[in-house]
């Protein structure tokens, strides 16, 4: 089975390296040509635990040496959820026959492109590891959790074949009924936990350990519970708070793409809870004002105020 992975940041590096202890072979594709030149000559590093440290040998090639009209039998996207809609145009204009395709993006932005996929079988899953990519082939395995996944639609099981054989090895993996449901439980805790770390410029743990910020969270676990409709509140929110634990020393995924200067996920977040309460004519005021939060810290000009 070719199976490809596009996108060769912490995600895609950190599914790589346990997929391929496991036995798979897999073809990594980077975006750019250092990256998939070091990734060949040195491997793929992993660390864990702090200072426990192991490679694996990989396959690596950049995007732009895919040949026109070839075919892969599972394809596993692992760029930020505004890269995605780039990456299926440019694999459309080159006809590759996708046969399976698995998305791992945080936020909502890949779902409202599912309905434009002609690949017959789709998957979508939410990683609850913790990995930050520490240089062009090292990634730090920061926090353990889950990898929880669902068909959005069959086709000949191919991801489920995957996954089936791929448990253990610090990737424990969950499967769940209902897509939706997957993508929302994740939705929940990155709309509270992502903005607020991002614009205090804190820890996730501080979330919950100072009763200013717990307030502020919960304000905005409010709005997203009504925008959803979303029944089980209180275990949503102890779940919530249970994250910010359990990653207590991590820095969300949007404090650290504020802190490198990158694009951040606030759109396919924050962005899509407002659009859908604007939909379902719902007032809400928190939220946009941590999209517009965000998006300025993302825009900051710097300079004197006088
Ligand atoms: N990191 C984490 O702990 C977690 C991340 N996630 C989610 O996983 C997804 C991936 O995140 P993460 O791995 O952290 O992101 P990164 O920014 O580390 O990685 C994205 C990778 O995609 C590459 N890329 C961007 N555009 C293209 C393109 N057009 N073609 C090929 N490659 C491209 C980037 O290249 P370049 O190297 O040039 O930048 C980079 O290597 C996100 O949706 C995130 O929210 C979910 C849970 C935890
Ligand atoms: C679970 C959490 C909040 C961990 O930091 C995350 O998904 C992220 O940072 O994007």
């Amino acid at each position: 089975m070719r199976i490809v992975i596009i996108g060769s940041g912490s995600i895609g590096m950190l599914v790589t390296f346990y997929l391929t202890k496991k036995g798979h072979r897999i073809s990594l594709l980077t975006n750019r040509q250092e990256q998939a030149r070091v990734l060949n000559e040195k491997g793929i590093h992993l660390i864990i635990h702090d200072n426990e440290r192991e490679s694996v040998k990989v396959s690596a090639d950049t995007f732009k040496d895919l040949q026109a009209n070839g075919s892969i039998d599972l394809l596993i996207l692992a760029v930020k959820s505004h890269q995605v809609k780039d990456v299926l145009a440019k694999l459309n204009q080159l006809h590759i026959n996708i046969r399976a395709i698995l998305f791992l993006q945080n936020g909502m932005a890949h779902t409202e492109l599912l309905s434009t996929l002609e690949i017959p079988e789709v998957a979508v899953a939410v990683v609850e590891h913790g990995a930050i990519r520490e240089n062009d082939f090292t990634v730090l395995h920061t926090g353990i959790g889950r990898l929880k996944w669902s068909y959005v639609c069959e086709g000949q099981g191919r991801i489920k074949d995957l996954l089936s054989k791929s448990t253990q090895l610090h990737f424990d993996i969950s499967y769940d009924m209902q897509w939706i449901n997957v993508l929302e439980q994740k939705l929940i805790v990155n709309a509270c936990v992502n903005p607020l770390t991002g614009l205090l410029d804190i820890k996730n743990g501080e979330l919950v350990k100072n009763d200013y910020c717990l307030s502020m969270m919960k304000m905005i676990f409010k709005e997203v519970m009504m925008i959803l409709n979303f029944k089980q509140e209180n275990d949503m929110w102890n779940h919530v708070k249970d994250v910010c634990l359990k990653t207590a020393e991590n820095y969300s995924s949007m404090l650290l793409d504020l802190k490198y200067n990158r694009k951040t996920e606030i759109d396919s977040i924050i962005g899509y809870l407002v659009r859908r309460a604007k939909e379902q004519n719902q007032e809400v005021t928190i939220l946009p004002f941590l999209l517009q939060g965000i998006l300025a810290k993302e825009t900051k000009v710097e300079g004197n105020v006088d």
